[in-house]
């Protein structure tokens, strides 16, 4: 649906313009799923979730964030194809009935929540409609886009980190806009993300955005002053290694030993899903160091085109361990998975050259097994 509020895009548009209605849509849908995700955590009852073909949990957050998000995307935008990380094969058997009335009800709560002065424009007219059932599956089974580098699309992430969320801990509502292959539009909402870092029981709930070439910012759940991001620079021996809680994950000996050959002296900080690459944009840790534990694993595009955006904006570099961009125009997945490295510019190179002299390692201490 083109509203009256989409501003054509011309040779003599601003550039600060670009993508302006798509960012606030994203943040419109990130701050909903945001409140629903956290109703749904306080109502939850202990090991309330799902098991995966792929053994990984899923929830009735995650399929109800999708839901909701897919559904205030597809209303401005009904073209655009959408990368979802769900898909709703679970949700059509009689005996899941009564969990999908559950997760259209707590969908309708989020699309009826009270508007923000921001929500008040043409695009938002898809907003305080209840949708049925059906309307629910259809909306996250749109998310089963194969990817690819032609075009616009979205991908939706509904609950990043679905360990952390179940276990109270960090998790990540996250969209981004990816044009021709290329992350343009990012947004990420950390609801249990401490505004104070001296104060973890304090308020919590932050919302990342970022566009590129416009930069990036953060502001809190129910406002939009942006607060500015940008990296501040660390001398190398005072890094701060950002890594996943789970080491099925990510392999922590691996970050031990880079940490090693980096001489770095502060503990790492372990923290669950994409609230990693928020909290180095906002300078609390410096290097988030993702490398496989299994061969086969591929990551997924969604659980990283946001955050690399955000890193990028903010003044960082995001790369795979050999240096090389991230390449989200393969498919739903990053394709073979050589890891990921996000840190500030200025001490990229030497952290490229500690991961490859601890493969290097790795390979030798193979050979003579
Ligand atoms: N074997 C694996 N290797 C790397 N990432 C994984 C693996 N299994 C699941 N994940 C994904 O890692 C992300 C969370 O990372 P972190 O542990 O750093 O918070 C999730 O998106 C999770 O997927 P899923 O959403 O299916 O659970
Ligand atoms: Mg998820
Ligand atoms: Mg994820
Ligand atoms: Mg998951």
């Amino acid at each position: 649906m083109a509203t009256s509020t989409t501003i054509p895009i011309t040779h003599e548009t601003p550039r600060v313009l670009l993508y302006a209605i798509e960012r606030i849509v994203a943040i419109s849908a990130v701050r909903r799923a945001c409140i629903v995700t956290q109703k749904v955590f306080e109502t939850m009852v202990k090991g309330d979730h799902f098991t995966k073909s792929d053994e990984s949990p899923v929830t009735v957050g995650d399929f109800a964030a999708q839901a909701l998000i897919s559904q205030i995307i597809h209303t401005v935008f009904p073209d655009d194809p959408i990368v979802g990380e769900e898909d709703a094969s679970e949700l059509y058997s009689p005996e899941k009935k009564e969990i999908l009335h559950n997760i259209t009800s707590i969908v309708n709560e989020g699309l009826t929540a009270d508007r923000l002065d921001y929500e008040k424009e043409d695009w938002a007219i898809g907003l305080g409609r209840d949708i049925s059932p059906q309307e629910v599956r259809e909306n996250i089974d749109r998310g089963k886009h194969n990817g690819g580098n032609v075009g616009r699309m979205w991908t939706i992430d509904p609950i990043d980190g679905t360990k952390g969320f179940l276990r109270g801990g960090q998790y990540a509502v996250c969209v981004s806009l990816i044009l021709d292959g290329e992350p343009v539009v990012g947004v990420i909402g950390c609801p249990n993300l401490p505004h104070d870092l001296n104060n973890p029981e304090g308020k919590k709930g932050w919302i990342f955005s970022a566009v590129k070439e416009q930069g990036a910012q953060r502001f809190t759940i129910n406002g939009l002053d942006p607060i500015p991001l940008g990296m501040p620079s660390v001398s190398p021996e005072s890094i701060v290694v950002l890594e996943s809680v789970e080491s099925g994950h990510s392999s922590h000996s691996f970050n031990s030993r880079v940490r090693e050959l980096l001489t770095l002296k502060e503990p790492s900080l372990q923290m669950d899903s994409q609230a990693k690459y928020c909290s180095l944009a906002m300078g609390r840790g410096h290097l988030y160091l993702r490398m496989p534990t299994r061969p086969d694993y591929e990551e997924k595009i969604w659980d990283h085109a946001p955050g690399a955006l955000l890193i990028k904006e903010a003044g960082g570099q995001v790369t795979d361990s050999r240096g090389k961009q991230l390449n989200f125009g393969l498919g739903r997945t990053l394709g073979k998975n050589y890891g990921v490295v996000a840190c500030g510019s200025e001490v990229h190179s030497r952290v490229i050259d500690s991961v490859q002299a601890a493969l290097e390692e790795s390979r030798e201490r193979a050979k003579m097994n």
